[in-house]
């Protein structure tokens, strides 16, 4: 059965003490969400918070990045075993962020990918084309060039703990959320290429999420569509409120 997840991705906002408040604010909120899945994906400094306030609830805590490695001479770096012992669960990985301004490839995210499902870690694997891209008509191109390269290796029985999450970049950020209609066209193509990858039973159970300024107001109609299977969200999961609507209709859209 295909899970909807919404999750989080607060970036570079929150400190633990605001990350402390905004559980407080949150969790009554959406203490009735029993067919969506929670995750929050915090800053490393406020993830033992982070589990410590959502211990006993729905929600999940995720890491925004992770070094593949263990541990090591890796100056700044978070290794999977660092993150299990503060009792994350999910890692956000190939973020277009860490793409653009930090030159993580394919082969990186691979490795991250491999190294977190190894740790028992489930990795949430980001992907999506620049509007350069879209407009050369290369959408596709790109989004499988992604997601083949993220997922080399990792086999069928380790989908059932991977989630993708498709982030057009022209709307991270950016207020121009892609329409349902769009957003759907892409979800379908990746559906398509989960089958020629895994087979049919395993694609129709990835849960696949959209990202790129989803909010309260145009999720609903975003996770209604066939292939959309909740959402990934920067901007609006900062605010309790505003998150707690687009859970909602993610539990909305799981019954
Ligand atoms: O990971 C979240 C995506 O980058 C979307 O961010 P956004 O909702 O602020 O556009």
């Amino acid at each position: 059965m295909r899970k909807v997840i919404v999750a989080g991705n607060w970036k570079m906002n929150k400190t633990a003490k605001e990350a402390a408040q905004f559980f407080n604010e949150l969790k009554p909120l959406v203490a009735d969400v029993k067919n969506a899945g929670i995750v929050i994906g915090a800053p490393f400094t406020a993830l033992e918070t982070a589990t410590r306030e959502t211990a006993g609830s729905n929600i999940k805590i995720a890491a925004e990045n992770m070094n593949a490695k263990e541990s090591g001479a890796y100056t700044g770096e978070v290794s999977p075993l660092m993150l299990k012992d503060l009792g994350v669960e999910y890692v956000i990985l190939g973020h277009s962020e860490r793409r653009e301004y930090y030159h993580e490839t394919d082969e990186i995210i691979n490795e991250k990918v491999k190294s977190a499902l190894a740790h028992d870690l489930k990795p949430i694997l980001c992907f999506g084309e620049t509007l350069e891209e879209r407009e050369a008509g290369t959408t596709n191109d790109v989004v499988k060039t992604q997601i083949t390269g993220g997922l080399k290796d990792v086999t069928a029985a380790e989908m059932a703990n991977v989630v993708l999450a498709y982030e057009p970049v022209w709307a991270i950020g950016t207020g121009k959320t892609a329409t349902p209609e769009q957003a759907q066209e892409v979800h379908a193509f990746i559906r398509g290429l989960l089958t020629d990858l895994y087979g049919k039973e395993v694609a129709e159970n990835v849960t696949v999420q959209y990202g790129g300024s989803m909010n309260d107001a145009n999720a609903a109609d975003l996770i209604a569509q066939t292939d959309i299977d909740g959402g990934l969200v920067g901007g609006a999961s900062l605010i309790p409120e505003k998150f707690a609507v687009i859970i909602k209709a993610g539990d909305a859209a799981a019954k």
